[in-house]
């Protein structure tokens, strides 16, 4: 949980006390509550999602009710709170573990009751660049969806375009789609991917490709690109601009780091359980995979042996969401 990875974080800063903090992602209607930072704080000017320290003896849920009502009379039920992520950030003069958590119910209308401007915002509005540094993660987190499906076995590029157009049925608009076709060669991807991107345009669903860094450059239309390790570790800088997706599959810490060096929106982190095509692999873990997601500075995806009916167990150890296969191709 965000809340136990905050006290080791605590425990294990030797050089500089990490300040908690409990962030409130308000959401209404489809929008988010933001508020501006006074000129006078800490990242002053800036952008916010409401919140403020953690008081000793408090929890995280006790102290983002608490700080909320103050700061903007909403009420929040405590039990109603979801985890979104945890971002530790060193500012240099300060060290912050954001401790961010979603609420859908909060009672009331917002006013800025610190005399700060506030207003309901589309996450798709949110840019990086009005908000302070540590918060670039937790607006890819609303951004992206909870669920990252990725395409199964395509023997060939027409087989697979008939398999997609059946899958796509039971997404709901706004989701990604992932389209993984190793045993294609890049002609075959290439066309299957520019029929993909026709077919998921028509479903509402992002279609994000799979492989090579030029990928993008050669699918007009995808929305991102996603890179195996092989890729990424090959890779020093970003291959895709800031208004395409770019993640990376990762097993390990250092892996994690390469990623978030090389300006990932998300990560995939896994085998997580044992896989029906990996049969005695046992996978990494939840404990293991808590620990590298509350370490993470961008949105991690759990994936191997899971479904959407496991999202709970994964948000609950940090995580964004589930990735895979099996639960739609
Ligand atoms: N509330 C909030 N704080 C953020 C965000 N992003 C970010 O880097 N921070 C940092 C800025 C501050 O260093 C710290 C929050 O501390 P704060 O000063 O707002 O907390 P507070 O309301 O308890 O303030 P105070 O008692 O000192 O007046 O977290 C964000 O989105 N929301």
């Amino acid at each position: 949980m965000p809340n136990t990875a905050a006290e080791a974080i605590v425990a294990t800063s030797q050089t500089q006390k990490t300040v908690h903090v409990a962030v409130g992602v308000i959401v209404r209607n489809g929008r988010v509550l933001i508020a501006r930072r006074p000129d006078s704080a800490h990242q002053g000017g800036l952008l916010e999602f409401p919140g403020g320290k953690v008081e000793s003896g408090e929890s995280v849920q006790q102290a983002l009710c608490r700080e909320i009502a103050e700061e903007t009379g909403l009420v929040l039920s405590e039990d109603a709170l979801e985890p979104v992520i945890g971002i530790r950030h060193d500012y240099g003069d300060k060290c912050v573990f954001l401790d961010v958590w979603l609420s859908r119910s909060a009672r009331g209308e917002p006013e800025g009751k610190e005399g700060q401007p506030v207003g309901w915002f589309e996450p798709d509005a949110l840019r990086d660049e009005d908000f302070p540094a540590a918060n670039r993660p937790i607006i890819r987190a609303l951004q992206l969806p909870r669920q990252l499906a990725i395409t199964g076995d395509i023997p060939d590029a027409i087989k697979g375009l008939e398999r997609l157009e059946r899958a796509l049925v039971g997404r709901s608009e706004g989701s990604l789609v992932v389209l993984r076709a190793p045993h294609l060669d890049q002609p075959q991807y290439r066309w299957l991917a520019t029929e993909a991107v026709r077919l998921c345009r028509d479903a509402g669903v992002g279609l994000i490709v799979h492989g090579a860094e030029t990928l993008c450059e050669e699918v007009d239309g995808a929305r991102g690109l996603q890179v195996p390790w092989r890729v990424a570790s090959q890779l020093t800088e970003r291959p895709v601009g800031a208004d395409l997706w770019f993640g990376v599959s990762c097993h390990t810490s250092e892996q994690l780091r390469h990623a978030e060096r090389l300006g990932a929106d998300y990560v995939l982190l896994g085998n997580v359980l044992e896989t029906l095509s990996h049969p005695g692999q046992p996978g990494m873990g939840w404990e293991r995979f808590r620990a590298l997601a509350a370490d993470a500075k961008v949105p991690v995806y759990a994936i191997g042996g899971l479904g959407p009916e496991q999202e709970p167990e994964v948000t609950a150890r940090g995580g964004q969401g589930v990735a895979g296969i099996r639960f739609w191709w």
